[in-house]
């Protein structure tokens, strides 16, 4: 509970969060979080993880779909992100990321402890999402991948690229590097009008520091592939200038789940949920049937 007389915490945006849905997360940092609760009982929580500058409101088309299917969706603004607290785009630890996600599936879970658990996520969210399924292998009914990132990018991050990153991590932490331009994360002109005029869009360079983060939770998943084996779906475009999509492809060859899938969109960029829409219709068409089809049958059906 806030001191007596202290001043009511507020959302970047000055919004005190008292009138926002929210949870408070292991550094005391308020996380803003939305929910999507359909109307009778629901049949599976489905957890999103956005990615890096960006947050969890342009989901809501998606949630919207997988309410509709009787799905409880729910998500936050990861740390430094839209309408929640901390440093923007920043992070001193890539584990925070996972540990505030566990915590808000934890608490769905305490709500609807009988209900099989998703994870969907794009690009950083993609890698906050295998790393949460990793620590908890045993807990999730499938996670579903948008263009994560996975590997970097072998033509951008060069080994003197990522030597210079190290060495410059050292001297000049806050140092930003540059930052893709939205036209190449997008072939829809209005969803990349959209997110560049979103002003919850983080749209500054990303620090030398974040970057090392992002570096080090690719470095995180290279070792634990090989021990995946829960049910995923990987969606990616062909032209994804920012995830190589190299990265999916090696999670889908090397991990020993006997329960995964790979669809490749030619042509599609890096936001394919936010491409062209019969890209992005395709998008959700599959992601909603691969999680209904993988949402177990309850025992009051099997006894049919
Ligand atoms: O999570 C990410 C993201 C952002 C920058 C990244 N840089 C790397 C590299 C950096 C060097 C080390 C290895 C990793 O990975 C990144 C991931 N993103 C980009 C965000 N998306 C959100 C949706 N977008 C969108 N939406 C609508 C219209 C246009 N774009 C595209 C950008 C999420």
């Amino acid at each position: 509970m806030p001191e007596p007389g202290a001043a009511p915490r507020r959302s970047p945006q000055g919004v005190p969060y008292s009138d926002l849905p929210h949870i408070v997360n292991a550094d005391g940092l308020h996380l803003f979080c939305r929910y999507w609760e359909p109307a009778g009982q629901p049949r599976a929580l489905v957890f999103i993880a956005h990615g890096a500058g960006e947050h969890c409101g342009p989901y809501d088309e998606m949630a919207q779909k997988l309410k509709e299917l009787s799905l409880l969706v729910f998500a936050h603004d990861h740390v430094g992100h839209g309408q929640s607290e901390g440093d923007r785009m920043n992070i001193k630890d890539f584990q925070i990321y996972i540990r505030d996600s566990l915590q808000h599936i934890d608490l769905m879970k305490s709500r609807h402890p009988d209900l099989p658990v998703f994870i969907v996520g794009h690009s950083m969210g993609g890698a906050i999402s295998i790393l949460t399924a990793c620590e908890r292998p045993g807990d999730f009914a499938g996670v579903v991948l948008i263009a994560p990132l996975v590997q970097m990018n072998p033509e951008s991050a060069t080994p003197f690229k990522v030597f210079m990153a190290k060495l410059l991590n050292h001297m000049v932490p806050s140092l930003t590097m540059g930052s893709i331009e939205s036209k190449w994360l997008s072939r829809d002109k209005r969803q990349v009008e959209a997110y560049d005029a979103d002003e919850l869009n983080y749209h500054g360079g990303m620090r030398v520091s974040f970057g090392m983060q992002l570096m080090a939770a690719v470095e995180r998943m290279e070792r634990e592939i090989p021990s995946i084996s829960w049910p995923f779906l990987l969606l990616h475009g062909d032209a994804d200038k920012l995830c190589d999509i190299r990265g999916s492809r090696m999670m889908h060859d090397n991990s020993p789940s006997t329960d995964k899938k790979i669809k490749i969109y030619e042509g599609g960029y890096h936001a394919l949920h936010h491409d062209l829409p019969e890209v992005a219709e395709s998008v959700l068409k599959e992601l909603t049937t691969w999680i209904t089809e993988h949402i177990p049958a309850t025992t009051s059906q099997e006894a049919q």
